[in-house]
């Protein structure tokens, strides 16, 4: 059995760990517990040099005595020590997951007896549930631990996170509602503020509430609330209705929403465009990425158009779901209760409002070559202070941020391609059973993953990202680089797939 030595620094001390080969995620994160000194209900958070945040699971990287990991009690976990009151009025302190064992073990058993659940045991359930539920309201307390799940379930997809059982979509929404209100953005650490303008950022991480947290955070770190007299909680409500009108779909959902607008953040802080562009620019640009999806039926263009749906016949079949994205953003803006641009002049909303239009608009990917090419030919002569440029720099920024899944680590980015395909394979199984034109890259019969990366990466991204990086050169080691990395690494698997196929055929 091979195993690996993890050194890492606990309470000011450099300490070694060896993970055998066979040891479960369970296991590892006793090892660290019993290592900071951390009891069970303690959660951790284990950095690498870089200030990230490392996920404690067997697949920890082995590093050396230079490269090693800190390690950090962050917070205790409330979720597991509670105190349970009982309907009779006595507090008892209990343990939510030994209690919800037993209760299984009891319903087994009687089950096993009698044959159905009884009603009391089905009561007694419910209960469990229910305290759950409350529970998470109050787990605000520990959330700058900013460390939800674990790994095995992290790389997993958004859509499969753990979801407490039997919740309405109404009642999830409810339930985020309530945490997102209850926590304060000015919990979040500056490690945490200077990680999100960064695209190693790792969306994984973090549950619905906290994504709305940082949103907020984007919004008050870009100076938007003193600029243009927003109030915090019409901020508030007015992201939590974006979260709301994301579909839980397995790609276009309310994560890839924060993914798009993180990395236009990113973008905003690593290009210095705070000096470049003016405030309003930059609002237009991160509300655009914010709203660019709202409402993705998980459906493109090219099926709404091909089955006639209502948003094709709305729209005349010109952009059906850009238009529609739009549209909703404006139909949340126009609730008073969630128009952060309320107290802007007549001129400022204008001008807002036309720049989302067309910066929404420029993602619907059949206008592809048409704004990469405006922006080549403006490349040579680019001024920041020419309208028309500014313009086109904009559309590009949120169409980069919108297909920039392959600039993160490999870590965060494949498991978005398993989402995409998902997604993809979804639209291509219907279109079958419909008798609609199958669309090639989607049909699961064709695509791969490797083949789809490549030429994506190949066709789109390259040309895109070089485009962009052209004007700002500081961008190559940020975006281009790791999607370079990408293509290689998925240009060996495909031709490993290939030669894998050619020996297995007689
Ligand atoms: N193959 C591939 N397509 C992508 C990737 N990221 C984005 N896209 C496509 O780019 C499109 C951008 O607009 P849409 O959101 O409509 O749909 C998106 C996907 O079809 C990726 O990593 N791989
Ligand atoms: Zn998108």
């Amino acid at each position: 059995m091979t195993t690996k030595i993890i050194y890492f620094m606990v309470n000011g001390k450099l300490e070694q760990a060896e993970l055998g080969a066979d040891c479960s995620a369970a296991d590892v994160k006793d090892l660290f517990r019993v290592a900071a000194e951390a009891g069970p209900h303690h959660i951790l958070k284990m950095y690498n040099t870089n200030g990230s945040v490392v996920n404690i699971s067997p697949r920890l990287e082995a590093n050396s005595v230079d490269s090693y990991y800190r390690l950090e009690v962050v917070a205790s976990d409330l979720q597991n020590s509670l105190i349970l009151f009982l309907s009779a009025g006595v507090a008892m302190p209990l343990e939510l997951d030994s209690m919800e064992y037993r209760l299984r073990h009891l319903e087994n058993k009687v089950t096993e007896d009698v044959g159905k659940t009884p009603d009391i045991i089905c009561e007694l359930k419910t209960q469990v549930e229910s305290f759950k539920r409350k529970l998470e309201s109050v787990e605000h307390l520990s959330w700058m631990g900013l460390f939800r799940y674990d790994c095995d379930q992290q790389l997993s997809k958004s859509s499969q996170k753990p979801k407490l059982p039997q919740m309405s979509v109404q009642e999830e929404h409810q339930r985020v509602r309530m945490k997102f209100f209850n926590m304060s953005s000015l919990q979040v650490t500056e490690e945490v503020r200077e990680h999100l303008k960064t695209p190693i950022f790792d969306n994984w991480q973090w549950e619905e509430a906290e994504m709305l947290v940082l949103l907020q955070v984007m919004y008050t770190d870009l100076d938007f609330l003193t600029a243009f007299n927003m109030e915090v909680e019409v901020l508030q409500n007015f992201l939590f209705e974006v979260y709301c009108h994301y579909n839980n779909i397995p790609f276009h959902n309310f994560q890839h929403c924060f993914c798009v607008t993180q990395m236009m953040y990113g973008l905003i802080w690593l290009t210095d465009l705070r000096s470049k562009l003016g405030r309003i620019d930059l609002l237009i640009m991160l509300t655009s990425a914010l709203c660019h999806d709202l409402d993705h039926p998980g459906y493109n263009n090219v099926y709404q158009i091909n089955a006639q749906t209502d948003l094709a016949l709305r729209y005349n079949d010109i952009s059906p779901l850009e238009n529609h994205h739009c549209a909703v953003a404006f139909g949340i803006l126009a609730k008073p209760e969630c128009n952060i641009l309320k107290n802007l002049t007549t001129e400022q909303y204008k001008l807002i409002r036309g720049g989302m239009i067309k910066c929404i608009l420029a993602t619907d990917m059949a206008r592809h070559n048409e704004i990469l090419n405006k922006f080549k030919v403006l490349q040579p002569v680019f001024d920041f202070t020419n309208k028309d440029h500014k313009e086109v720099l904009m559309k590009i920024m949120v169409k980069v941020s919108d297909i920039s899944n392959e600039a993160r680590p490999m870590a965060v980015a494949e498991p978005w391609l398993d989402c995409l395909l998902q997604e993809f394979f979804n639209q291509s199984d219907t279109e079958k059973l419909k008798g609609l034109p199958v669309t090639p890259f989607m049909d699961r019969d064709k695509v791969s993953k490797p083949s789809s990366q490549t030429n994506f990466i190949r066709f789109v991204l390259l040309p895109l990202f070089s485009e962009l990086t052209k004007l700002f050169p500081c961008l190559e080691q940020h975006i281009l680089e790791p999607v370079r990395g990408a293509l290689e690494y998925y240009s060996n698997l495909e031709r490993a797939t290939k030669e894998e196929g050619a020996t297995a055929k007689p």
